[in-house]
Parts: structure tokens; C-alpha cells; sequence
């Protein structure tokens, strides 16, 4: 028994190298290579499964002959009111004919199966595959890098945790840009709080032209500056130390020519009327600490008590007995006139994602998302709601539910609850999100330290995989790629942490038994939230290489996301923009292709062009859904 524990072990060690940009480790094996597994000793650790592989290609052919399976895969509560109001189906549904009886009759017609189980050397198949071949228009598009990936170490081990880079000035060439598209970037993000509106505008060309020319599909993320109160730019000073003991004036007077020594701007009006002597002052939340030791109209003295760096713009806060001041501040509007030039700039170049600092409820995200709707009518940018004060914690829930994503953006949100809450913070933010269906990114200070030095420290590795174990959906870069001396290798450490961390969980069996409550308002919203637990189940179970999901809006994607299975998810979408935002959720492969409704020519043609690239192959197992027909399907690879 001891020696099963020690060969893995090694294994791990083995293939675990020193901050490795390789995603470490080997392809984990395919379905079909698990009954050729040479070493036994991985599977008395893990305890799945030999006999499950003859046991399910049995199962597979009775199931294909069994006119309930796609019926089963909905839960009993479903099918209790399936049968009880089969009128509550809408005609213009996607349902092949109406109502409940349609469903059973489209199963067990065996001409049109809606669950298709592998009969791989059908002549239909065949020919319809040849169809698909000779229509070769029909391209198929995905991000050149997860190619890579996918044929390099076969598609269950790809990395499922998403990446994202803030872009500054140590990453704004077009080089740099590639070296982490190439390294795994996934989403570029932008912040308006540094930098103009014109240097933005040329990285966004540049991500754009990479994407055109060499097949990326490196979203965009802008993200707002908000109505915090900061620093001004330190007259033009890359940084400046504050010591112990001296005393610094805090102003908010306009200064025309340069700073005088000890002075920094900040940017609120009501600052020197909002602060009182015995305040303290944190800079970065903590970083810098000053004591107010006396006020002069628009100058506030302050004494230094925790010496260190001044960044340009950096955050400041104020607390008074323990607890942090919300004054007028407090009354800012969350989305600053400021802010709403960036965002028209922002629906000019039709970024992806617009990111807003401070959310404090779920109106400001309506407001937002109609005023985007009316200037957008294309519906191609999502809002993600920065979690990252009190008031945002207090209402969670109802602005997660708004909003299209959100950051746990744990650089702010320190600075305004006290540090030791930060973690449990970061997982209840994480948990809502799951459940409301809402892609999750754990943002800030993930690997700090590596704005210095080429190594993380063991505590940010830790912190990285605690994140990466908690099933967020993506990982956020900030000073470490904006401004820091190794982007690429801290990507790599986050890609190698990634990976690694995904792999053991899944062996582990340690999957967390989140209850998944109903997200959707239509019933055929429920169907589809079934479906996709369903599958998602049934892929686990049966382990199965890969789930296809066909999908207009994304949404059949995502519900399926949300179930963190076993294996990728190949999400296939007509439209590019929906594909850089599916980009952001754990575990999707999205894909550029034209589809129709009938999902049989899909499938086909999907097997042919994937196989044509080498992405799948014969055999593999795979399971299919999508929201055009709300079915299951489960087949081998012709
Ligand atoms: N567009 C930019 N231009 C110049 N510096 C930038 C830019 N974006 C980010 N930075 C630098 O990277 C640091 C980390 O970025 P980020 O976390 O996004 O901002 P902040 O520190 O203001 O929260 C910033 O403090 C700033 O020094
Ligand atoms: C991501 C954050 O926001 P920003 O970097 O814009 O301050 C944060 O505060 O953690
Ligand atoms: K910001
Ligand atoms: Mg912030």
C-alpha cells in the first residue's frame, strides 16, 4: 500500500520542475489509454476505475437502445413537472415537436435519436461526415495557444483556471503582448486609473492585431479608476520613501509648477475636511502609514508612523478607532464623470469586459447595463462588479446577480475590512458567484513579490492554490505584469500552479458537493440548468474525454462551467465576441464555428474538423449538448 502513495509521489516530483514555464507533468490519460494504465499503483491511490471501462461500453449499447435515457438525465423534481404540465413547454421552444410527448416519441424514434450513443461505423455518419469534409468554408476557429496545448498534452490535462494579465508598461509592446499570449493570457486587462485613454487604445490595437494575425482570442478587459480616493502622480517621481518620523502634507490644492518636497496630491475635495487630527492614514492599504497631526485649510500634516514606498496614485484610506472612515466619500457616485468617458471609450472599442471599482449595489449595474445596451446593441460586453468595499460585501448577493462576473479584488477590499477577513471573504464572494452562475476572479497580490524577484514565495504558491482549489474562474495579474521585471515567468508560475493544482484535486476525488441552486427564470432555463448538471454528471461518471456544447449566446456554456466537471468543455459559438468572453470561465476550450440547428450535421462536422487538426481523435468519448436542442448526447468519435 505504501509504495501506491510513493509512486505518484515521485511522479509529482518528477514532473514538477523549478517554476516551470512547461505546464509540468504528462498528458493525463485519455479514456481509452486508462486499460493500458502500466502502473496500478496510481489507481489504488485514487480508487477509480478498471472495471468501469467494460461495464460502460456495455452500458453505452443498452443505452442506446433505451427510449428514457435523455429523460433520465433530468432530475425527478423536472420530470415530475414535465409530466404534470408538458403545456408549460413554449411552442417557439427548441423542442423538436411540443411538449413533454414529443420528447419521448423524438427518443424513441430510432431514425432521429436524441441520445446518440456510438454506433461509429454507421453509413449515415459517414456520409454526413463527407458532407462536412467537402465544406470546407465551414472553418473551425480556436485560440492558437490552447491548440497547442491540446495536442501537446492531450485535452484532460488543459489548464481549466483562466488568466488574466493586467497590461502596463513592462507588458504594452506587441512582443511583450505575445510572449503572454503565448504564455496564457486569456483576458488583457486595462486600467483606467493609470495611462491615457490614447496608450490604452493602442494596446487594445495591438492585443486586436495579435489575435487577427497569429490566432489568439486574448480578450479585452477595461477596468474603471472609481471614485477612490488617491494619490496624485508624485510630479512625475516614479516613487518616493516616506521614513519613519517625518512629516508629509496631504493636499488637495491644484499645484501649477512642481510638487514642493514632502507633498502629495490627492485627488478628493472633501479630503482635508473629512479628516480629523488622530486619524491614520493608509496608503496602498497599509503599505504607508501616517498619523494626521494638525489641519490647515487645504493641507493636512501628517506624521509618518510605517515607513515605505509611495506609488504614484496609489489608494489612500482613513480609519478612526479602528474602523474605516466613510464620510462624504461614502456619497462619491460610484461611476465618476470620469469614468463614464472611459466607459464610452471603452463601448467605442468594444472592449469585452468593463470592470467597475467600488460597486456598492445592484443599481448602478442596471443603470450601466442599459446604458451599454443602448450604445451596444450587438449585446457584446459583459460587466464584471469589483468586490472591493463594505457596502459591496453587504450587498453581494443582489450585485453578483446583476452583474455578468466578478472580481474579488483583495487590494482594495484590504484596505477597507481588516486583512484577517479577506480570506474568508474571497471564498464566500467565490461561492455566491458559482451559484448564481457568475464567472469568479480572484484578483491582487497573487504573486507580489515576483514585481522583484523571479521566484513566488511558498506563501503566494499557497495562496495561488487556494484560489485555484476553490474553483474560481480565473486569476488576475496586476503590478506583476504591468509594471513588474518578470510578467512572463509570474504567468508561468500561475499556469504551472494552475495545472498542477487542478490535476491532484481531480484525483483526489475531493470535489467539493456544491449544492447548485436553479439560476434560471423560464422554465426552459430550468431544462437547460438540468441538461448540463446532467452531463456534467454523466461525464464524470462515465469519463468521458471531452463535453461539446453548441452554444448562441454562451449560455449553455457557462451552466455547464458552473458544474466544474472532470473534463473540458469544448464550447462551440458562432459569434468571436462570445468566444473571447467565454475565455474567462473555468474550463471552457471556446470555438468560432457556423452551426445549424440540426445537431447530428453539427457533430459530424465538428469530428471531421477537429480530427482534420488533430485536436480529437477516433474513439474518443464524448458528450454533447446545446441550447438549440435541449438533448444529451453521448457517442465515440467516428
Ligand atoms: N497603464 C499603466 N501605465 C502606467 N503604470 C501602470 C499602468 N497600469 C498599471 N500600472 C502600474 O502597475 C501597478 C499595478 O497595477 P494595478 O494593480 O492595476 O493598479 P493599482 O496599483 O492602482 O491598483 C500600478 O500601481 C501602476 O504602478
Ligand atoms: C483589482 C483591484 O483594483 P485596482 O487594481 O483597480 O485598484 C484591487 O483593488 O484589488
Ligand atoms: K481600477
Ligand atoms: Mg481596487
Amino acid at each position: 500500500m505504501e509504495n501506491c502513495f510513493l509512486w505518484p509521489e515521485r511522479e509529482i516530483l518528477a514532473s514538477l520542475p523549478p517554476l516551470l514555464p512547461d505546464d509540468g507533468g504528462r498528458p493525463e490519460r485519455g479514456r481509452r489509454d486508462r486499460t493500458s494504465q502500466s502502473s496500478p499503483g496510481l489507481y489504488a491511490l485514487n480508487s477509480p476505475p478498471p472495471p468501469k471501462f467494460t461495464a460502460m461500453s456495455q452500458s453505452l449499447h443498452l443505452v442506446s437502445r433505451s427510449p428514457h435515457f435523455t429523460f433520465s438525465a433530468l432530475s425527478s423534481a423536472h420530470k415530475a413537472s414535465l409530466l404534470a404540465s408538458p403545456c408549460r413547454i413554449p411552442a417557439s421552444s427548441s423542442f423538436p415537436c411540443n411538449g413533454v410527448l414529443s420528447l419521448t416519441a423524438s427518443i424513441s424514434d430510432s431514425s432521429s435519436p436524441r441520445v446518440v450513443v456510438s454506433d461509429n461505423g454507421s453509413g449515415s455518419v459517414r456520409a454526413a461526415a463527407a458532407v462536412a469534409d467537402s465544406a470546407a468554408s465551414a472553418a473551425i476557429e480556436v485560440d492558437a495557444v490552447t491548440e497547442v496545448e491540446l495536442k501537446e498534452n492531450g485535452f484532460r490535462s488543459t489548464r481549466r483556471t483562466k488568466l488574466v494579465c493586467t497590461i502596463g508598461p513592462a507588458t504594452c509592446g506587441s512582443e511583450q503582448l505575445e510572449a503572454l499570449a503565448v504564455g496564457g493570457m486569456n483576458v488583457a486587462r486595462i486600467n483606467m486609473c493609470h495611462g491615457t485613454r490614447e496608450w490604452h487604445k493602442r494596446v487594445i490595437e495591438r492585443v486586436r492585431k495579435l489575435n487577427e494575425e497569429k490566432g489568439y482570442a486574448v480578450a479585452i478587459m477595461m477596468d474603471t479608476e472609481g471614485s477612490e480616493i488617491h494619490m496624485g502622480d508624485l510630479g512625475g517621481a516614479s516613487s518616493a520613501k516616506a521614513e519613519d518620523g517625518e512629516i508629509w502634507t496631504f493636499s488637495v490644492r491644484a499645484f501649477d509648477s512642481a510638487l514642493p518636497e514632502y507633498t502629495i496630491n490627492v485627488n478628493y475635495e472633501g479630503f482635508a475636511e473629512d479628516v480629523k487630527v488622530g486619524d491614520e492614514l493608509l496608503v496602498d492599504g497599509g503599505m504607508v502609514r501616517f498619523e494626521v497631526i494638525e489641519k490647515i485649510g487645504p493641507d493636512v500634516k501628517c506624521l509618518c508612523t510605517d515607513p515605505g514606498l509611495l506609488l504614484p496614485r496609489a489608494n489612500l484610506t482613513f480609519w478612526r478607532d479602528g474602523s474605516l472612515v466613510r464620510e462624504r466619500n461614502a456619497m462619491l457616485p460610484t461611476i465618476s464623470s470620469k469614468d463614464w468617458l472611459d466607459i464610452d471609450f471603452g463601448i467605442a472599442e468594444k472592449v469585452d469586459f468593463i470592470a467597475i471599482s467600488f460597486v456598492k449595489s445592484a443599481e448602478v449595474l442596471n443603470h450601466l447595463k442599459s446604458y451599454i445596451a443602448a450604445r451596444s446593441p450587438h449585446g457584446g460586453i459583459s460587466v464584471i462588479a469589483k468586490i472591493e468595499s463594505i457596502d459591496s460585501l453587504k450587498n453581494l448577493e443582489e450585485i453578483v446577480l446583476a452583474s455578468d462576473g466578478a472580481m474579488v479584488a483583495r487590494g482594495d477590499l484590504g484596505a477597507q475590512i481588516p486583512l484577517e477577513q479577506v480570506p474568508s471573504a474571497q471564498q464566500k464572494i467565490v461561492q455566491v458567484c458559482r451559484q448564481l452562475n457568475k464567472p469568479v476572479i480572484v484578483a491582487s497580490q497573487l504573486l507580489e513579490s515576483m514585481i522583484e524577484y523571479p521566484t513566488p514565495t511558498r506563501a503566494e504558491v499557497a495562496d495561488v492554490s487556494e484560489a485555484v482549489r476553490q474553483r474560481a474562474d480565473a486569476l488576475m495579474l496586476s503590478g506583476e505584469s504591468a509594471m513588474g521585471q518578470y510578467p512572463e515567468k509570474a504567468l508561468a508560475v500561475l499556469r504551472s500552479v494552475s495545472v498542477r493544482i487542478e490535476k491532484w484535486w481531480r484525483e483526489e476525488k475531493r470535489h467539493e458537493a456544491m449544492v447548485l441552486p436553479p439560476v434560471g427564470s423560464s422554465f426552459s432555463d430550468s431544462i437547460s440548468e438540468e441538461i448540463c448538471i446532467s452531463a456534467a454528471k454523466m461525464a464524470n461518471n462515465l469519463g468521458v474525454d471531452a463535453l461539446f456544447v453548441y452554444t448562441h449566446s454562451g449560455h449553455m456554456a457557462s451552466l455547464l462551467s458552473r458544474c466544474r466537471p472532470d473534463c473540458p468543455i469544448f464550447a462551440f459559438t458562432t459569434t468571436p465576441s462570445v468566444r473571447r468572453r467565454l475565455n474567462l470561465q473555468w474550463g471552457l476550450i471556446p470555438f468560432r464555428l457556423s452551426f445549424s440547428d440540426d445537431m447530428e450535421n453539427n457533430l459530424n462536422k465538428t469530428f471531421s474538423l477537429l480530427k482534420a487538426r488533430g485536436m480529437i481523435k477516433s474513439g474518443d468519448l464524448v458528450i454533447a449538448v446545446s441550447d438549440m436542442l435541449q438533448s444529451i448526447q453521448v457517442m465515440n468519435v467516428p
